[in-house]
């Protein structure tokens, strides 16, 4: 017959265990526990967002050539370059911190890997037209101060019109953007449109902050996804990885200072 002592002993032990079980849970709910930020309600959502897993340490480089990093033009003079976050026509609504001019940088190996994308892609007929590159750490700042201003909903009906500005920072925008590292981009695809070249129809613009921007969302359609996947291709084949959330966002893997963000400015 137990006696109380063992008895005692042995809820003891079960209440040990019911206890590292809901600390195991919990461990697996955490964002710390997490790579990404909180999970998004999609399938494709699933898939871990583009947040460093360590805080990078930031370089005290002052330009590109002290970062190791060129200028895209360099390698292909007459690529299309429509740097958004330069102008206002950009979710914030005006020229982000950071951005002096409209320019691209990358380090050099993932800049020669983006030409060879281009130059893959002009023997098809097509062309990249790049959006962003290289974005400076009081940039990204910039982006996290914005979606902390709920007030400031302008740019709501053409970036984010179905989510709540407070949803945006995490999946969508990064506070620890891979794209401070310099081996991350924003592009597109162009084909042969009258005397020039137009972006194919992804469904949805750049930035549109939305589960239909989600590479494989199944609301694109037949000829959206299968731009997408062109451009994944292309892509993937010179070594770069698509974020499944963003159909436009790519990294060059493996990155070259996967643990240093930049902070010179665009220029
Ligand atoms: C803001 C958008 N263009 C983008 O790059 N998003 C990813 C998640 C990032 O901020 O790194
Ligand atoms: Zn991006």
């Amino acid at each position: 017959m137990k006696t109380w002592r063992s008895r005692a002993s042995a809820i003891a032990v079960e209440a040990c265990a019911l206890l590292v079980l809901i600390g195991c849970v919990a461990a697996v709910r955490s964002p710390q526990a997490r790579t990404g930020p909180a999970p998004s309600p999609a399938p494709a959502a699933a898939a871990a967002a583009p947040v460093a897993a360590v805080a990078p340490t930031i370089s005290t480089a002052q330009d590109a050539a002290a970062a190791g990093m060129v200028e895209i033009r360099s390698l292909v003079p007459d690529i299309d370059l429509e740097i958004r976050y330069a102008g206002g026509d950009n979710f914030v609504g005006r020229p982000v911190a950071g951005y002096l001019g409209a320019a691209c940088y990358l380090h050099r190996p993932v800049a020669q890997a983006l030409a060879r994308v281009e130059r893959e892609l002009r023997a098809q007929g097509l062309r990249l037209r790049i959006y962003d590159c290289y974005r400076p750490v009081r940039a990204v700042r910039d982006f996290v101060a914005w979606a902390a201003d709920p007030d400031d909903q302008k740019t709501k009906p053409r970036y984010y019109p179905t989510l709540d500005k407070s949803r945006l920072l995490g999946d969508y925008i990064s506070p620890t953007s891979g794209h401070s590292r310099g081996a991350t981009l924003d592009l597109t695809l162009l084909e042969p449109s009258g005397e020039g070249y137009a972006p194919l129809d992804m469904g949805t613009g750049f930035d549109f902050f939305d589960e239909l921007a989600h590479t494989d969302a199944p609301g694109a359609s037949l000829a959206q996804r299968g731009h997408r996947q062109r451009l994944r291709a292309a892509m993937q084949r010179e070594g770069f990885e698509n974020y499944p959330l963003e159909w436009w966002h790519y990294t060059f893997k493996p990155e070259p200072t996967p643990r240093t963000a930049f902070d010179f400015p665009v220029r």
